[in-house]
């Protein structure tokens, strides 16, 4: 279990998490939902490490942690709204990339690759470019290589909002089964039927006003 607790943000004069707590459950799906603007995406960066908060707590089963501490064990994966796919890279390579750079052999990377690639229907692409896939491939793809890097818990920044609307239901079905296979996930989303269909909590992000302490 991941725990945040009092997590503070400003930009400049503006508070934008003025003391959020956030628990996310082993094998759950948490949804942080709230309005534009809000500061949902400022608090997936700073689950992920990638945004420093300015100040809060955070334990890692019952231990204290940190965000840059959990990145770097290699303990949280995070699926970016854009995907940011490696453009001048194969598929299969988008996927072995990171854990052969962290010591995996090419073979061993290439054997995960290939499963992870088969599992969500992406064989036929092995071999493509980014710049060929469909959007919804785009982000099978950008999920895959999140889990090649066997994080135990993923993250999900806005995961239909690229994307025809009419592949909200797949992507669901996709966080759903990435679930029964026992991963943890937060997904951030403004949407709230999609929030139904994946979360088992839920944490609503309040837009606060500018400029207050
Ligand atoms: N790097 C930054 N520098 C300055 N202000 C920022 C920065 N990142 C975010 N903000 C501001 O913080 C507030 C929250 O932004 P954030 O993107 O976290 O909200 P959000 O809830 O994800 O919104 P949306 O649903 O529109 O993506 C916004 O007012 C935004 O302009």
């Amino acid at each position: 279990m991941l725990e945040l607790k009092n997590i503070t943000k400003k930009f400049g004069d503006q508070t934008v998490l003025g003391g959020v707590d956030v628990t996310i459950a082993d094998q759950k799906t948490l949804a942080i939902v709230g309005p534009s603007g809000a500061g949902k995406t400022t608090l997936l960066r700073i689950i992920a490490g990638l945004t420093p908060a300015d100040s809060g707590e955070m334990i890692w089963n019952g231990e204290p942690t940190t965000a840059a501490k959990m990145r770097q064990a290699g303990l949280i994966g995070v699926v970016f709204q854009g995907f940011e796919l490696f453009p001048n890279l194969t598929v299969r390579r988008n996927l072995t990339l990171a854990p052969t750079l962290q010591g995996t052999s090419a073979a061993a990377a290439t054997a995960q690759a290939d499963q992870l690639l088969a599992e969500l229907d992406l064989t036929a692409q092995a071999d493509a470019y980014p710049f060929s896939l469909s959007g919804g491939q785009k982000q099978r793809v950008a999920i895959a290589r999140a889990l090649a890097l066997k994080p135990k818990i993923l993250l999900y920044d806005e995961p239909t909002s690229a994307l025809d609307p009419n592949l909200r239901q797949s992507v669901a079905d996709l966080i759903n089964s990435v679930k029964a296979q026992g991963m943890t996930q937060v997904v951030v989303t403004h949407d709230m039927d999609f929030a139904q269909a994946v979360a088992d909590e839920t944490l609503t992000v309040a837009k606060l006003g500018g400029g207050e302490a």
